[in-house]
């Protein structure tokens, strides 16, 4: 195992451990070195390189699937909406990655003054999902911050630093938030509902903000950057790293490549949409993989139910055709299931058919 590390300090702090060292290669000696500078030596095909033990710890289903991450760009019948033209200024969007990245690179131990195990916890920092039952880890490190409507009377501890944190992180989400209300209201009359009505249904409404850090990876087709799933919740906003894919689709069984453009957000449908529209609206299954060159940071909105809401099929989608086809269920028991299994696809939601 790399010197002093372990599995809670995460991705990145395992990276700055120093790769080199973790690597047993059973290539020529030359080639088997990195390059003076320390930077990631790019693999040959023909290499053999046995992660070390530090490493075991991402290097997964090492021999699942490594070619479908790689698989082409398209975007069509993802399921998903990449949007251009959505009001928060690229101004904002690029503060807000360039500001993930900071955040990610300030000193382990001050990250991990937000580390908790608390699901309820406002602010929590931590590696992977739930590392702590995982066998395998997801390549990424993380901050989660959650809007708590029964909290909305005490101030958020925002984290100190950055210093210029709270402004931009906060500036992005009231524009996200806002942008988020307005789809729903969108999505809303497109069920043929009227404008306010999910609105109506998620109640106080749970906002949270992710942020998902990648670091270069040695052997990126050997680990996962995040494993495949569904957003919980309602509606997600994704801004992502300019020029740097990382978000997949699944789609027809086949694993899709998002495109990143440039101050565009990707707007995902959450697993209580699906549930309230009786499968009208599906949610959709996303992972994220890694690169060897270069970090890439993610930031989600996710606009979601309040804790409390019941989610059932609305009375409108449920008749003898089609028979209410999910048990209903309070949010923050299906957050709570979330948080107690690992990420594996559309599970959860399976879990709730009748
Ligand atoms: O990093 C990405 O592109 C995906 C992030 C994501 O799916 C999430 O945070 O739920
Ligand atoms: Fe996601």
């Amino acid at each position: 195992m790399a010197a002093g590390w372990n599995k809670l300090d995460g991705a990145k702090a395992l990276v700055d451990s120093g790769i080199d060292r973790q690597f047993l290669c059973q290539a020529p000696r030359s080639e088997a070195l990195s390059s003076r500078s320390g930077a990631p030596r790019r693999r040959n095909p023909g290499d053999r390189c046995l992660p070390a033990a530090g490493f075991q710890a991402y290097f997964i289903r090492s021999q699942q699937g490594g070619r479908n991450r790689r698989a082409a760009g398209c975007e069509r019948e993802m399921g998903l909406l990449p949007v251009i033209n959505h009001g928060i200024g690229s101004d904002l969007t690029r503060r807000m990655l360039a500001v993930a990245h900071e955040f990610f690179q300030l000193p382990l131990a001050e990250k991990m003054v937000s580390y908790s195990t608390d699901i309820d916890a406002a602010v929590r920092y931590g590696t992977s999902f739930n590392p702590l039952k995982e066998v395998f880890l997801d390549w990424q490190d993380n901050l989660l911050h959650r809007f708590l409507p029964e909290r909305q009377d005490q101030p958020h501890p925002w984290p100190t630093k950055p210093s210029s944190y709270e402004l931009i992180a906060g500036e992005f989400v009231d524009q996200a938030k806002f942008l988020a209300r307005h789809l729903l209201r969108a999505l809303s009359e497109g069920l043929g509902l009227g404008p306010d009505y999910l609105e109506g249904e998620f109640g106080e409404h749970n906002v949270a903000l992710r942020l998902n850090y990648y670091p270069p990876c040695p052997s990126p087709e050997l680990a996962i950057g995040l494993s495949s799933h569904s957003d919980v919740g309602g509606l997600t906003i994704l801004l992502q790293d300019s020029d740097i894919v990382g978000l997949q689709v699944k789609v027809q069984e086949k694993w899709k490549t998002v495109r990143s453009v440039p101050g565009a957000l990707v707007i995902n449908i959450g697993d209580q949409l699906q549930i309230y529209s009786n499968g009208k609206l599906k949610s959709v299954e996303h992972r994220a993989i890694v690169n060897a060159d270069k970090a890439r940071v993610s930031v989600g909105l996710f606009y979601d139910p309040a804790s409390d809401v019941r989610v059932s099929p609305i009375p409108k989608f449920v008749d003898t055709e089609h028979p209410a086809a999910y048990n209903p269920c309070v949010f923050r028991d299906y957050l709570k299931n979330l948080y107690s299994k690992n990420l594996v696809g559309k599970e959860l939601l399976e879990s709730q058919r009748k």
